[in-house]
């Protein structure tokens, strides 16, 4: 590595125990404005599972994993971690790469779409932990990887596996239903330098995805993009059809059978377990429509390395070589310095990293 000499993997964070839950929750929430039945709700989520969140056990598997694969392709810098909202937090992975002497490292982030919550609020929090660790490294972050080939290859996959697992009577006329998180119609609408790139994003994945899957069982199966675990008070518009009730939709048509690829995520998050896994499950269990739920890409050897090359191509491209940007499908490769106004913070801006401003 030429300009970097440390990799942070930068996550959300989940509660690790009952005791755990109620203040992550505050974490996440404080000044977002969700109502008290909905975050009673998703405690209740959490508790179903012990109060501990998948997140961060998958995240220390993908940290293994980075670093195996780091050390087998001779990219020689650490890999820290830190989270947004639970331990390890950022400030202290910050706070531990100044005591090892990184002064420059690369983040790369557990969330593969442009959007407030999903890249902006990132940078935010990236920006207030660096100014509570004085002498903090300087960061940058490598650019979105949602159509990397080595994010689609695995969800290519995934889907075959699903559809092949549905019983056989509805294997064929199966639907797709591509599912990602929902997230509030005003940020969607400002998302990505020009607005409206969370959805297109989302949109491009699940075509290529849907062409490639087609090509493989020689079937062209319907698909469509909603959305699960939806928040926020009723009055606010978020970006719908929301899963349970597209599944409703499905089986009102008569389609006999469905995958579900939550292509939103990297890893079997609470929203996956949860909201997919459970409660999706039982939507399509009460209609009778045979259900898959197709695997998240997770620390499948070709997502670790399309890390490894996103790290890779982003350290020679400071270097001022010019590396390939691989991607597939409708839209090019993401910028690499969020531009001016990039996913705009709708409650106003704050200090932002790894962008123009
Ligand atoms: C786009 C998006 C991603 C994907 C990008 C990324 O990965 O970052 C994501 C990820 C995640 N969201 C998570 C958890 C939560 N998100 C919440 C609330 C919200 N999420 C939002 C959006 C997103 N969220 C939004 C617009 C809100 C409303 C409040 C606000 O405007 O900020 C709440 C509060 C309760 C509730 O309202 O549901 C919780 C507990 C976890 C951890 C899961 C685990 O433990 O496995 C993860 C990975
Ligand atoms: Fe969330």
């Amino acid at each position: 590595m030429k300009t970097y000499d440390a990799v942070l993997l930068v996550s959300f964070g989940g509660p690790e125990g009952p005791d755990d839950v109620i203040p992550f929750l505050e974490n996440v929430t404080r000044g977002r404005g969700i109502p008290r039945e909905r975050l009673a709700a998703v405690g209740e989520h959490y508790m179903l599972f012990g109060g501990v969140s998948p997140i961060n056990g998958q995240n220390r598997d993908l940290l293994e994993a980075l670093r195996r694969d780091f050390g087998e392709h001779g990219v020689d810098v650490p890999v820290y971690w830190g989270n947004r909202n639970w331990d390890p937090y950022l400030r202290d992975a910050l706070a531990q790469m100044r005591d090892d002497g990184v002064r420059r490292a690369l983040c790369v982030v557990t969330s593969a779409y442009a959007s407030y919550s999903g890249c902006r609020q990132y940078r935010e929090d990236l920006a207030a932990a660096t100014a509570e660790v004085p002498g903090a490294p300087a960061l940058d972050k490598v650019r979105h990887y949602f159509n990397h080939p080595g994010f689609v290859a695995p969800t290519v996959d995934a889907v075959v596996d699903s559809l092949a697992a549905l019983p056989e009577g509805a294997r064929e006329g199966a639907a797709i239903a591509f599912t990602t998180h929902s997230i509030p119609t005003g940020m969607a609408a400002a998302a990505g330098p020009e607005g409206g790139a969370y959805e297109r994003q989302h949109r491009a994945v699940a075509e290529v995805v849907a062409a490639e899957v087609a090509r493989r069982t020689g079937r062209a199966h319907r698909w469509d993009l909603v959305y699960c675990s939806r928040s926020g008070p009723p009055t606010q518009p978020w970006l719908e059809p929301d899963v349970n009730d597209h599944l409703e939709a499905l089986h009102g048509e008569g389609v006999p059978g469905v995958v579900v690829a939550p292509i939103g995520f990297v890893s079997d998050h609470m929203e996956v377990v949860y909201d997919l896994d459970t409660e999706a499950r039982e939507t399509a269990e009460r209609l009778g429509l045979p259900y898959q739920r197709a695997a998240t890409v997770g620390t499948d050897p070709r997502f670790v390395a399309a890390l490894r090359e996103l790290v890779v191509e982003r350290d020679e491209a400071e270097a001022g070589a010019r590396p390939a940007r691989p991607a597939v499908g409708a839209l090019p490769p993401s910028h690499d310095v969020c531009p001016v106004g990039c996913c705009r913070n709708l409650r106003g801006p704050r200090p932002a990293l790894c962008g123009r401003d």
